[in-house]
């Protein structure tokens, strides 16, 4: 069984971003993102303060905008208008998940399709479920996980490949991005009959359903590559995925560890989208 190294990946990822960063500053542009953090959703502080801290080190401008959990659509709203105008600020993200009483849909069609650095908005998805041509962000997870994938020489063109999770962060843009690819794709949720008679076929199985160490070794094809996509922390405070590791490693071919699996290329691939957009900006000027 080999380990797919995810924070070695985005390690080098993130040192061809610091380049990239560097050449625009050489050209008077430093990339910008913005990240709207609403409430105090314990992840979220973790998550949002490792975004705040990579950009920096990359050498790029971050702005982290904490919002109290009682602040109204209207001012997020404002907020989100602010960064949409402002010249330093290449991508906007708007932490998920956000208090209740906010429209999240709403906001999320707010962002400037051409800053959003998470590839939300419906213009970018509409974008690549079509498999349009030209330039556009994708969900910064699947996006890392097609950068891995291709790091190791994975073959993707005819594959079985299933994905468990049909969400909108995870599953679906993973879908497109796999069938853009030439894979063969199935999707298996929630109310999937008998999802092992699926996972069972796949030559590489994506876990996103949000299930501590739910996944064992039985829906597993051997040799297969399993890529897991969950994150949760136990009472002691360690960290696991989707898939029970133990039971896994011992039929897969290749599997990604929690930590140091999907979790660092999601954040290396948040980088290098904010310089896409800082790249893409300055072309559509001239
Ligand atoms: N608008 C929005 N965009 C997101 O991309 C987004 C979001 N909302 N909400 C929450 C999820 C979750 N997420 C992770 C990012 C990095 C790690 C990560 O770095 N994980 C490390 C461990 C980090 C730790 O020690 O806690 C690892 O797996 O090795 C995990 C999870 C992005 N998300």
């Amino acid at each position: 069984m080999e380990i797919l190294n995810g924070k070695a990946v985005a390690k080098n990822l993130n040192e061809r971003t610091a380049k990239r960063v560097a050449t625009l500053k050489e050209r008077g542009i430093t990339p910008g993102i913005a990240v709207i953090y609403v409430g105090d959703d314990p992840a979220s502080a973790i998550y949002t303060r490792n975004k705040d801290k990579m950009a920096l080190r990359l050498g790029m401008n971050s702005q982290l905008m904490h919002l109290p959990a009682t602040a109204t659509q209207e001012e997020v709203m404002a907020v989100l208008q602010e960064y949409n105008q402002d010249p330093m600020i290449h991508g906007i993200l708007i932490q998920s998940p956000l208090p209740k009483h906010l429209d999240e849909h709403a906001l999320v069609q707010a962002i400037r399709p051409d800053k959003d650095v998470d590839g939300f908005h419906s213009m970018n998805v509409g974008r690549l479920y079509n498999n349009e041509p030209g330039n556009y962000p994708v969900s910064c997870t699947p996006r890392g996980i097609m950068t891995m994938l291709d790091h190791y020489g994975i073959e993707l063109a005819g594959k079985r490949v299933v994905i468990m999770g049909r969400s909108i962060l995870v599953g679906r843009p993973l879908q497109a991005l796999l069938i853009n690819r030439d894979a063969t794709v199935t999707m298996v949720h929630r109310h999937t009959k008998d999802p092992e008679a699926f996972t069972r076929q796949a030559d590489i199985l994506i876990v996103g359903i949000g299930q501590p160490q739910a996944v064992t070794s039985e829906l597993v094809k051997p040799g297969a590559i399993v890529i897991d996509v969950g994150i949760h922390r136990t009472e002691k405070g360690k960290l696991i995925g989707d898939v029970d590791y133990d039971s896994v490693k011992e039929v897969a071919g290749m599997l990604t560890p929690v930590p140091g699996g999907v979790g660092p290329m999601t954040i290396a691939s948040l980088m290098a989208q904010t310089v896409d957009l800082a790249e893409w900006s300055i072309r559509d000027d001239q």
